[in-house]
């Protein structure tokens, strides 16, 4: 059982998120993850997903989320709320000794190009100040920094605030459960339904291009996090200005 433990989320992700605890967590997620690999390239592929400069919005401590979309992006920012998280993918772009091993994701996905990899710290809980984007990736962030569905409905319109217009956004999040485990450290993960996402972009000026339901990866990840389902969404900002 879970719900007696106070489920952890905004601050405490400074000195209770564990990164390395949580890229060796996410390879037991790794059939998940690679649908979601799967539908990125899709996306791209399609062309539902390109242009100059691609956000991903609360990464974590991992760079595998955005290896699909690196040949469709000229420059990439990474950004994460958490500073030891940011510490994480920094190894990772100076190519340190210690930095993660993502051989298995790149496996998948193939030939990541050299991009102005930068990094920085927007939180869509507050107004983002920034040059626009045109395409954001927004994996697993929302539920995790969002405490109700009033805020998670604000934090897709500071997403769409920063996306051109035109531009398209990746959502990838849970549906259902609400909480996420990492060591001993269990944190909130707002429940939502497929219903409540749509309605958040439908809101904030998106138009749905393609969605995906991924199933949770078995019984056996749900004392780690008890998510019902992954929901994989491309969505449009409307609002094209035509020159
Ligand atoms: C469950 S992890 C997801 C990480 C990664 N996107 C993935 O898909 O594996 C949630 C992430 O949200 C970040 N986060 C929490 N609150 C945030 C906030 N207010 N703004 C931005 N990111 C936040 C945390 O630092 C953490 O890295």
């Amino acid at each position: 059982m879970t719900d007696c433990k106070v489920s952890l989320l905004g601050a405490d992700y400074h000195d209770k998120f564990d990164p390395r605890m949580y890229l060796q967590l996410k390879e037991r997620y790794l059939e998940v993850d690679m649908e979601f690999h799967r539908q990125l390239h899709y996306s791209c592929k399609q062309g539902m997903f390109k242009g100059e400069r691609l956000l991903e919005l609360g990464e974590g401590p991992g760079i595998s989320r955005l290896i699909a979309a690196t040949t469709y992006f000229s420059e990439i920012v990474f950004s994460d709320y958490t500073a030891s998280c940011r510490e994480e993918v920094r190894k990772w772009i100076e190519n340190r000794e210690d930095a993660y091993d993502w051989s298995r994701h790149f496996k998948f996905v193939a030939d990541l190009k050299g991009n102005g990899l930068v990094t920085m710290i927007p939180d869509p809980l507050e107004p983002i100040t920034c040059d626009p984007f045109d395409g954001i990736i927004v994996a697993s962030c929302l539920e995790a920094a969002c405490p109700d569905i009033a805020s998670f409905e604000s934090s897709v319109k500071a997403v769409s605030s920063i996306l051109k217009p035109g531009g398209v956004v990746i959502h990838w999040g849970r549906l259902g459960g609400n909480f996420c485990k990492v060591g001993d450290a269990q944190f909130h993960a707002l429940t939502t339904t497929e219903e409540i996402v749509r309605e958040a972009y439908k809101q904030a000026g998106f138009t749905m291009i393609h969605s995906v339901n991924v199933g949770n990866g078995g019984d056996d990840l749900q004392h780690l996090a008890d998510a019902k389902n992954y929901l994989f969404i491309v969505a449009r900002k409307q609002n094209v200005t035509h020159d």
